[in-house]
This record gives C-alpha cells, structure tokens and sequence, in this order.
C-alpha cells in the first residue's frame, strides 16, 4: 500500500515556496503581440453579468441558457408531465460550482480539442458552471489570446462532441477563454497562471478557486503537479484548488506508486481527481442504480445464483495514429488497468454504507484486495494475450498491427487481452469474473454480463439455458435480461426470449463523460474518481501480467485476424462449459 497523506494542510504549507507570486512583473514573457492586453474591467463586467443572471436562477437564466443537442427530442410524457424536461432538472441538481477558473494544461493537445473544450462548452451553454467562469488553456506554444480564442471555437465548431451551438453563444463562450504558454519545467508559467487567478479574483467574488487539468503527456504530470506546489498554487487558504489527472497513472506500480508520493508532497488526496473516463459514463453508472435502488437484483448477486461474469469493451478501431503512445502502453496499460478494473470493481463490489465518495471507493477497494493474485507464474493459466493481424472490417482490407505507421515491425505489444479474475470472498467464491477487451474486434460494444446458473433440474423439453442480465455500456445503452420463455402451440417447448430497456426510452441523448466528471470536479464531488488506493489495487492485480508480457515477443503474434473476435486461446480460458457472448 501506498502511504496516505499525512495531514493536508500540513503538507501544502511544507510546499508552499516563498517564490508564491513574485515579481510578476519581471517574468511576464513577450507575448500576446497582438495587442490583446485583457482590461480587468472588462473581465468583471462579464463575470458580472453571468453573476447577475445566475443569480436569478442558478437553473435557467445562465450565461448561455439553452438546450443541449441531448434535449432537442421531447422526452415521454410523465404523469401530471406539464412540459417539464426531467432530465434538466436532474443535471443541474442541487447545487452549482462556485466561481471557478478552470486551468487545462495540454489544452493545445488532441484530448482538450476533441472532448474537454466541447464538454466545458456544453455545461456552461446548460448553464450548470455556476456564476462566474472562465478558462485558462495553457501550453508550449506561444499563443495570444485571441489565437487561442480562435482555437478553441475552431475546435468546438469541428468537434462531434460539440453540443447544438445557441446562436450568439460561440462569441458569448469566446470571452470567457484566455491562454498562457511556458516551459513546464520552469517557474514562469505557473507565475502567468497564477496571475490569471489574481485577476478573475473580483470577478468571482473575492475568491480565486480553481480546478487544473492535467491533459498533458504523463511525463508532465509530476513537473506540473509540482510546480503549481512551488508556486502555492495548490494551497488553498484563497479558493479551493483541485487537481485533474489525465490517464495513464503510471506505467506500473512502481512508477504509480511514485506518481502518487510525488503528487502528495505537494496535494491532499482529497485535492486530487484521477479521470477515468468511464465512470463518467452513463450506462456506468446505472450498474449502481440497478444493484442498490432495487431489491429484486441482490438478492440473486452472489456464488448461489450467478455463474460466471463476463465484461467486454471490445473496439473495431485499430491504432488511430497513436503509435507513439501505444507502442509503450499495450492492452494492459490502456485498458485493464483502468477502465476494466472499474467495470469489474463497480460490479462485484459490496453495497456502499452510502452513495459518497469514500462510501464508494471503500467498496471498490475491498473488493479489489479480495481479487486472487495473479503472480507471474499465474500468467498462462488466467491471461490470453493477442495482437490483431490484417483483415476485413466493413468489407475493407486494414492493415495488422506490425503494418499500422510508426509500428515496430516485430512489435510484441499485445492489443487484446482477456483475464480470469477469482475472487476470494464470501459472495464470489467460485465465480470467475472474465475481462476482455482489444482493438480490431468486430464491432465496438461494451457489456457487463451477469450469467446465471442454469436451473436445477429441467422437466421441459430443450436445452436449459443460462440466464443473462446484460448491461449495454454502449452504444444502444440499455440493460436486458434473457430467460427461457414457452413458445406458442401445443408443445411445452422453450425458447430464449429478452426483455429489453432501452435508453433512449427516456428520450435523452447521454451526457458526455466527461461533461459528467468535469462538473462533479468543480463541484468537489470525488465518487467518480479512482482514489490512490484503487489505482495502486488496479496496478497490484496486472502487475505480474505486464511483467511477462512486457517486451517479450509472442511468437505466435499476430495472432487474430482483425474483425475477429480474439485469440482461439481466450476460448479456452472461459470453457469449456461457458462461451464468451457474441455481442
Ligand atoms: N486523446 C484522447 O482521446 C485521450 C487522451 N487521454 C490522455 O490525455 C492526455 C493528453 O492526451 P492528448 O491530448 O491525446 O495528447 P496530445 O499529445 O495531443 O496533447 C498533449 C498536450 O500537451 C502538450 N505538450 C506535449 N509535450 C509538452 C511539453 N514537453 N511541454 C509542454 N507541453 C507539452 C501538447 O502541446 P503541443 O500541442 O504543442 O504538442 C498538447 O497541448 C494524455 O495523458 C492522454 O493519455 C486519455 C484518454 C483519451
Ligand atoms: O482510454 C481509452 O479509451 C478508449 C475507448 O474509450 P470509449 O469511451 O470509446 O470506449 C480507447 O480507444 C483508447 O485506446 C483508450 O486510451
């Protein structure tokens, strides 16, 4: 286990440099040549504006009220319905973040153009970011604000994420945008950054809260983290200050391990957010709502009833360009450490004393130290590892991982992973929890199925089927439950039928994942956030995985054909009484 920090306020004072804020003067670069000096007064005056109307109604009359691309359908009538959207509502719940700056370093970067900027975008276009709001992109490039302002509504107007834009509102959006450039290893940057603050200070009510978002190569998260800590930008005695951490955290224990110590010799952990985009995610977190806010489910969620588990993202894209980063992460890295560990957690876990941040994150913990180990010596008897090979996809030819640009030509990264997951504990003795995921599947589709035991006896005719509750992650969210069923006639003959809910029953598009965590971040709501122990859990369990597999050539790579489903190996893991789901 990795130590806790100590005392919070202990630790940010102890790194708390008496650099804070100096000569801001002196260190202002040459820059923003374009005669875009921001006048403080018309910073307020926006802000002000936004404050006056959030002040009317923190739930409608916001800086760019208007309806998400998600409500443009009309959702079903509800019972004594009068119009009223439910789904609004529910967004906004009850409470708005206080006035904020939110800091994106990176925000030149790939992620911040296609996700983060279209989701900031479309919670402040619903109103949700509170009073008073603006955004500092931060980066190498030496940028004036103006370019970035450009940037970004470039970027917003490109991005598929991109809500329906309101008319008016891109330009409304525009003036809440600002930029600083810098090296991340030096002081400056964090001094322009801190200035920033400074000056949204009246504007925000005398408060200078902000939320920094590390959408950066992993390699800058410690050399940001720490020197935002070198500049007091993480104390909090003039506004709350959180840090957002991108993925990967870490690249193995040790080096997560080491993420985590450097991270809090500057932050508490209450302070710190780890994304994983997936908890974001909708369908996700319905798996909570289903097991705990009905009775008819937990009872049967145990050893008595359940078979087996089997939880899938499987994707039909290939590398995407990402060489670069891939080429070091492989399949473990990118998507069982994480986002899968989740999926599995959120499943298995014990219901939560409860729905809080550490409620939550107890459970996931529990349950993820109740996992089997699985030594290096375990790897072949729990794990199958592939790497796709050329093939069909839509009836066109794509090219095998060795063949995908900037790709080493024996490359031995694996791009498919399935794991056998034992759970030691009273509720799951005995029940195997299977993990799958991998690039150049056939369709992209990711699923949590709870298989059932198939019935004691069987007095009908047919086979006697397993039941299965799916959970549709995505796309076509939804949850189903498959049972035998009589056919109709004269025979007592059974059938598979399956009762289906859909989502888009509630007649809303699902909220961005992101959109999701950025506004629970602002509003200082961890329960979606890995907490340092989960992570360090997570990096426990594939450890002795990435320690044979790393580097070490697969002589049999590739070996499944792109738009196949996997190595025939990942068959065997899971039978031979038991198949994995054709989805
Ligand atoms: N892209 C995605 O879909 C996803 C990304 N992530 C994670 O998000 C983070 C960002 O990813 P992504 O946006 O794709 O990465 P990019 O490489 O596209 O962008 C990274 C950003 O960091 C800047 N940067 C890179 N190197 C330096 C440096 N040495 N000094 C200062 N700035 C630097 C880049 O500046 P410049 O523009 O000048 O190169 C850019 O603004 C990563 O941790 C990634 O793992 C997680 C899930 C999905
Ligand atoms: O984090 C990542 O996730 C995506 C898959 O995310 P999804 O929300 O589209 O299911 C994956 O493609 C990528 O390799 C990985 O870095």
């Amino acid at each position: 286990m990795t130590k806790k920090a100590t005392s919070g306020a202990a630790k940010r004072g102890a790194a708390t440099p008496s650099t804070k804020k100096a000569a801001p003067a002196a260190t202002t670069p040459a820059r923003k040549t374009a005669g875009t000096e921001k006048p403080a007064s018309a910073r307020s005056v926006r802000a002000a504006v936004d404050q006056k109307e959030a002040a009317q109604d923190v739930g409608v009359a916001q800086p760019g009220a208007g309806t998400r691309k998600s409500r443009k359908r009309v959702p079903p009538a509800v019972p004594g319905g009068d119009g009223h959207n439910p789904f609004r509502a529910h967004m906004r719940r009850n409470r708005a973040p206080e006035p904020a700056t939110l800091v994106i370093f990176g925000a030149t970067g790939d992620l911040a153009r296609r996700k983060l900027l279209p989701a900031v975008f479309g919670l402040w276009q619903d109103g949700l970011l509170g009073s008073a709001f603006n955004i500092v992109g931060v980066g190498r490039q030496a940028m004036t604000d103006e370019e970035f302002k450009d940037y970004a509504l470039t970027a917003l107007k490109e991005s598929k994420e991109t809500d329906a834009i309101l008319p008016g509102n891109l330009e409304k959006f525009r003036e809440l945008l600002y930029y600083e450039y810098g090296d991340f290893s030096g002081d400056e940057v964090y001094d322009l950054v801190g200035r920033e603050l400074d000056r949204a200070e009246e504007a925000h009510g005398g408060r200078k809260n902000a939320l920094f978002y590390l959408s950066t190569p992993p390699s800058l998260f410690e050399p940001i983290s720490s020197g935002l800590g070198r500049l007091g930008l993480a104390d909090e005695s003039e506004g709350w200050r959180r840090l957002v951490i991108e993925k990967p955290f870490g690249r193995d224990l040790a080096s997560a391990r080491a993420l985590n110590d450097a991270i809090h010799t500057v932050w508490d952990e209450s302070q710190v957010y780890r994304i994983d985009h997936y908890l974001g995610k909708e369908t996700v977190q319905n798996l909570m709502a289903i097991r705990f806010g009905n009775a008819i489910f937990e009872p049967l969620w145990n050893r008595g009833y359940v078979d087996h588990v089997q939880i899938t993202a499987s994707e039909d894209l290939g590398l995407e360009g990402r060489a670069g980063y891939y080429e070091e992460a492989g399949v473990v890295r990118d998507m069982l450490q994480n986002h899968l560990m989740q999926l599995f957690a959120l499943t298995a876990m014990e219901a939560p004393a409860a729905f809080d941040a550490d409620a939550i994150r107890d459970e996931k913990v529990k349950v993820l130290r109740a996992v089997k180990e699985i030594p290096r010596g375990r790897v072949k008897s729990v794990a199958v590892r592939g790497q796709y090979g050329p093939g069909t996809m839509d009836g066109e030819k794509v090219p095998g991982y060795r063949q995908e640009p900037n790709v080493k030509p024996n490359s031995p990264t694996p791009t498919y992973v399935a794991v056998k997951l034992e759970v030691d504990n009273w509720r799951w003795q005995g029940v195997p929890f299977f993990l799958r995921t991998g690039k150049r599947l056939p369709k992209k589709v990711t699923e949590i199925a709870v298989v059932f035991k198939r019935p004691p006896l069987g007095i009908f005719p047919g086979g006697l089927e397993r039941n299965v509750l799916a959970f549709r992650i995505q796309p076509d969210e939804g949850v189903s439950l498959k049972f035998s069923s009589k056919t109709p006639g004269q025979e007592m003959v059974l059938r598979e039928v399956v009762m289906d809910f859909r989502y888009d029953a509630f007649g809303a598009q699902l909220e961005s994942p992101y959109s999701r965590l950025l506004l629970d971040a602002m509003l200082g709501d961890a329960t979606l956030f890995p907490r340092e122990d989960e992570v360090d859990h997570a990096w426990q369990l594939v450890s002795g995985i990435l320690e044979a597999w790393d580097g070490v050539n697969a002589p049999e790579f590739p070996n499944y054909t792109s738009g196949t489903w996997g190595p025939e190996a990942a068959d065997e893991l899971i039978g031979p009484d038991r198949r994995w789901r054709r989805l």
